[in-house]
Parts: structure tokens; sequence; C-alpha cells
């Protein structure tokens, strides 16, 4: 399976939102990384054939998605970043519901979604209806739903959002597990749903692909380097406004910051290892999601 982006574009009367993406990808986690408004729900929409590209092209396997039709669309499971459900469905019939939709025959139905509630760990959760479930329990069933046609191309437009440490957690699992023998392009705007998960983290900034790598490529490629500097609470202000600070942890009169640069702020300050999360940083000036523990 391999799904190829040749310079692809969208643009929404004088504004670009996607600007000549290109790039191939095959089985495996694919994570999209960008602040909102990046384009990446605009992008996604392209690869689930909803929108057309002004111009570029899609190719699945060498063929243009749009020729496909039908035939990439049976290919294809989408998880909207907001997607519809029914509230007084119970679980199994919301899924037994989009079964249907998607023309599978009522016994396959029946069996994809007694192995789909049990993959995603909702078979307890079977009778409950859909308005009663957790958010991570909402987004497993959304992934269940998407999963009912055995899709080889996996989309999924934030599906963390929303989601508690814990619950994103086991969702990262869910989706490992998934991307094993599938394509599957995840978007976020947090950096540890994508860290450890993808093959390739596809950097996302005003619409084009600013940097694209693994985990490591990008971190290496990054020409600052980070400092840990300990200093007194009264030169935090100067130093902040100065340099890239990713990090300040304060305590009684000391606090401790993380600093990009490529020469030492001071005299004495100690250099650490940089991660993903100072790379998202480097390149969009702000700090990633709704994890970051500044104190
Ligand atoms: N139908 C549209 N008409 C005009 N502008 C649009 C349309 N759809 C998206 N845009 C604009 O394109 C840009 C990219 O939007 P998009 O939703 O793709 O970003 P995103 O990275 O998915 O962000 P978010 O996570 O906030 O959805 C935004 O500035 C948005 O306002």
């Amino acid at each position: 399976m391999e799904l190829e982006l040749k310079a692809l574009t969208k643009t929404f009367e004088s504004f670009t939102a996607v600007d000549h993406v290109s790039c191939t990808m095959n089985n495996g986690v694919y994570g999209l990384l960008g602040v909102n408004g990046a384009g990446k729900t605009t992008l996604m929409r392209m690869l689930c054939t909803l929108i057309k590209p002004t111009s570029g092209e899609i190719l699945c396997n060498g063929s243009d998605i749009f020729s496909m039709d039908a035939r990439y669309r049976g290919m294809l499971g989408y998880l909207p970043q907001e997607f519809g459900y029914y509230p007084d469905f119970t679980v199994k019939d919301y899924l037994m519901y989009i079964a249907s939709i998607k023309g599978l025959r009522p016994a396959t139905a029946k069996k994809r979604v007694k192995a789909l509630l049990a993959r995603t760990g909702l078979t307890k959760a079977a009778e409950k209806k859909m308005k009663k479930l957790s958010g991570g329990m909402k987004r497993r069933a959304g992934i269940a739903q998407a999963l009912l046609n055995n899709p080889e191309i996996l989309i999924l437009d934030e599906p963390t959002a929303g989601l508690d440490p814990g619950e994103r957690v086991r969702f990262r699992n869910l989706i490992s597990e998934i991307a094993e023998d599938r394509l599957v392009l995840l978007s976020t705007h947090i950096v540890s749903d994508v860290e450890y998960i993808a093959k390739e983290i596809l950097l996302m900034k005003e619409g084009k692909i600013a940097h694209a790598g693994t985990a490591e490529e990008l971190i290496a490629a990054m020409p600052q380097r980070v400092w840990l500097c300990t200093v007194d609470k009264s030169q935090v202000p100067e130093l902040t406004r100065k340099y890239m600070t990713s990090n300040i942890k304060s305590g009684g009169q000391g606090a401790q910051l993380r600093i990009l640069s490529r020469e030492a702020p001071f005299p004495g300050a100690a250099q650490a290892a940089a991660t993903l999360e100072d790379v998202f940083l480097y390149y969009f000036e702000e700090k990633s999601g709704d994890e970051y523990d500044v104190l």
C-alpha cells in the first residue's frame, strides 16, 4: 500500500490552506503535527476525497484517488475531528448502523462489530448508549466505526482531543496495534501523541510540510541546542525575552529554564538532550498542546 501526494494544493479564494505538499506514505503510523490552522484537516479531507485539490495529485498504488472513486473509498477509514453519532443508539447499534451504510452484509457486520468491540475494549459497553460514554470510549467507538470495512488506509483527525492522559496512552497503544498492517495518518497538535508511535512525523506549518522524518531525525536536524539554566527568579523576564524558552520550573527564589540557543546563554549553563517538544517549539514558536508542564 502506497499513498503518494504530489504538490497537493488547496486554496480557498485567495487563501492557500495546503501548499504544494509532497510525500509518500506506506504502512505504519504517520503523525501530522501542527498548530491550529496549519492545514491538517484540509489535507485530510482531500485524502478522504471529501474536497478536491486545487492542484496536485493523490495517488494510491499509482492510481489517482478521485478516478478510483468508490474503489478507493472502500479502502479508506476516516475519523473526523467532530464525528457524528446518534446519542440514543447503543454502541453496538451505532456500529451495526454504520456497517449497513458501508454496505456490509448483516452476518459479516455482526462478526466484525463483535471483533471490533473486543479490539477497542468496548465489549462491556456494547449495550451502553453513545451519549453515556466517556470521551475516550467515544473515540474508541469512532475508531471502531472507521475500521468496519477493514480499511488499508485509516485517517484520524485529532483523535486524542479532549482525552485525559490515561485515555490518551490507551488510545496510542490501540493505534500502534492497528497500524501493524495498514497506513494510519493521525493529526494532532500534541507532540506526545505521535512521538513514540509514528514511524514518520510530518511537521505542518502554514499549509506546508516544514520538516519530515523520524523523531530522532527531526531532533538531530534542529540547529539550536538546549540548555538547562538555574537562575534567580528576577532574571527570568530578561532571559525569556532574549531566548526561546520551552519550559520554566519555579521553586522558592529560583527558577529552572529550558532555553533553546546555538550558544550557551551564559557560562556554566548545562546542555541537555533535545526532545521533540523542543523541536516543536523551535519550528512553531509555541508550546505543544495542553500537557506542557509550565509551572
Ligand atoms: N472551507 C473553507 N473556506 C475558507 N477557509 C478555510 C476553509 N477550510 C479551512 N479554511 C482555512 O484554512 C486554514 C487551515 O484550516 P484547517 O482546518 O485545515 O487547519 P488545521 O490544521 O486542521 O487546524 P484545526 O486543528 O484548528 O482544525 C485555516 O486558516 C482555515 O480557516
